[in-house]
């Protein structure tokens, strides 16, 4: 098991490039089940949940080839297998998207149950019924689900929270249906218009990605597209509070302002400079932050992905603040290892009570998922002594070369490799 060290750092400056949407490209390369063309993708970040996804399409027989190493090329002509097998769906919930392009393809798909993770029992049922009212057959086993359609018909459909992920499953069955689906209350998450547009090259229909209704009409069968995954907000936002935290200087480029709206409101709020600068984001952290209140909303709201890291902000921020968690049921992992850091919160339901400490101390501390590993890391920017991050596969997920990254900033990180311990799966 490896493990990240991070020490007190320096203010942090210079310019740091961030990579291709992990929450982007995970859905398109899902996607790329629904073509029997080519399709090459570029901005691919290099992270474990993308080998997952891409073992994911290999087992059921796609042809995939890494051209460099942020672009894929995938080839989905000869699909011979309709199931996704546990082994590689309980390393990444997010397997369970090849769900909705498998039946619309195949008329048959059977994905083992993701089962619940650190942050919350993350069901499934709106996906389902999404399905469903596509015409599907839905059979719930041992372990499974299975999914069968002769073929799919449009149908209209109201989600009772704007799921992210049941969005784009039902999208992307819709789009071989046979007439028109709407969705209504859809999630408006940049990643799903990203989503979109890449369907809309490969010949799909869709109007609407972005706003609360999406309406798809379905067409017969789908080609191939390149196209350039959009860059990733949550790894921005990360970054971004690495600069305020520190009392820094930095430019975050390679970013779009306008999915940051949350993100850059509240750093202003708590007397951060934050300004546009080409492709880019500038943050510069004069003062101790002052504290701010968050509420984590879908989009546009506070995105939950970046709940934990603003958490560490506020653990050194003067002050007293609240953060509300709305998302996700049980997403307050990262507490109690901020605690052993010395952060004073109190948890009241979905509501942390943080009050703001001068400085935290370094400790050995667990990533208990990928945002709290995120935000262990900045704790340990800021903290007196040696900060010592277990559980890195978490942080592995979601972030490309984050200690090269933060080391070419000026921080103190590295990694400790110990290959002789087993990892522990997600
Ligand atoms: C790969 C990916 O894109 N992951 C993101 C996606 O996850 P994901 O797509 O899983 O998140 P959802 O938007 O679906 O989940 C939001 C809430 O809806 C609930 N729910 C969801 C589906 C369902 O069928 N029933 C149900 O009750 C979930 O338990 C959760 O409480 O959006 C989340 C919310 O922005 C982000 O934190 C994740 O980083
Ligand atoms: C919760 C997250 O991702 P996933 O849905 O892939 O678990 C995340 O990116 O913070």
């Amino acid at each position: 098991m490896s493990k990240i060290i991070v020490q007190k750092s320096r203010p942090l400056q210079g310019t740091v490039r961030v990579s291709g949407a992990k929450n982007a490209v995970l859905p398109i390369l899902a996607a790329t089940l629904l073509s029997t063309e080519k399709c090459v993708l570029e901005e691919v970040p290099a992270l474990r949940d993308v080998d997952v996804i891409c073992e994911v399409l290999s087992s059921l027989g796609a042809d995939i080839k890494r051209l460099e190493r942020d672009k894929i090329e995938v080839m989905a002509h000869d699909i011979d297998e309709i199931e996704a097998p546990y082994e590689l769906v309980r390393k990444m919930r997010a397997s369970f998207l090849v769900m909705g392009p498998l039946l619309a393809r195949m008329g048959k798909a059977r994905i083992s149950m993701p089962g619940g993770c650190a942050i919350g029992t993350r069901p499934i049922d709106l996906h389902l019924k999404g399905f469903k009212a596509l015409g599907a057959e839905i059979t719930l086993g041992y372990g499974f689900v299975e999914a069968t359609a002769e073929r799919l018909i449009g149908s209209k459909i109201y989600l009772d929270f704007p799921s992210v992920g049941a969005t784009e499953n039902i999208m992307m069955a819709a789009v071989l249906a046979e007439g028109q689906t709407v969705i209504e209350n859809a999630a408006e998450e940049p990643e799903i218009t990203d989503l979109a547009n890449f369907l809309n090259k490969m010949g799909a229909d869709i109007k609407g990605a972005g706003t609360d209704t999406i309406k798809i009409n379905g067409v017969e069968n789908l080609g191939g597209a390149v196209h350039s995954v959009i860059p990733d907000r949550i790894e921005a936002g990360t970054y971004m509070i690495a600069a305020a935290i520190t009392g820094g200087n930095v430019l975050v480029d390679n970013v779009v302002p306008d999915h940051l709206k949350p993100v850059i409101a509240k750093l202003k709020e708590c007397n951060m400079e934050v300004m546009e600068e080409g492709n880019g984001i500038r943050v510069i952290g004069k003062n101790r932050p002052k504290a701010v209140d968050i509420k984590t909303m879908p989009y546009p709201g506070f995105p939950t992905d970046m709940q934990s890291q603003f958490m560490a902000l506020m653990s050194v921020a003067e002050g007293t603040s609240i953060v509300i968690e709305t998302v996700f049921e049980n997403r307050f992992m990262h507490v109690s290892e901020l605690k052993r850091m010395g952060a004073d919160i109190k948890i009241e339901g979905r509501s942390a009570i943080i009050e703001g400490k001068e400085a935290l101390l370094g400790a050995p501390v667990k990533a208990t998922d990928l945002r709290a590993g995120a935000a262990l890391i900045l704790s340990g920017l800021v903290s007196d002594g040696i900060t010592e991050i277990t559980n890195t596969y978490h942080i592995d997920r979601g972030y490309v070369d984050i200690e090269e990254k933060l080391r070419s900033l000026g921080a103190n990180i590295y990694r400790e490799e110990n290959l002789e311990e087993e990892e522990e799966l997600a």
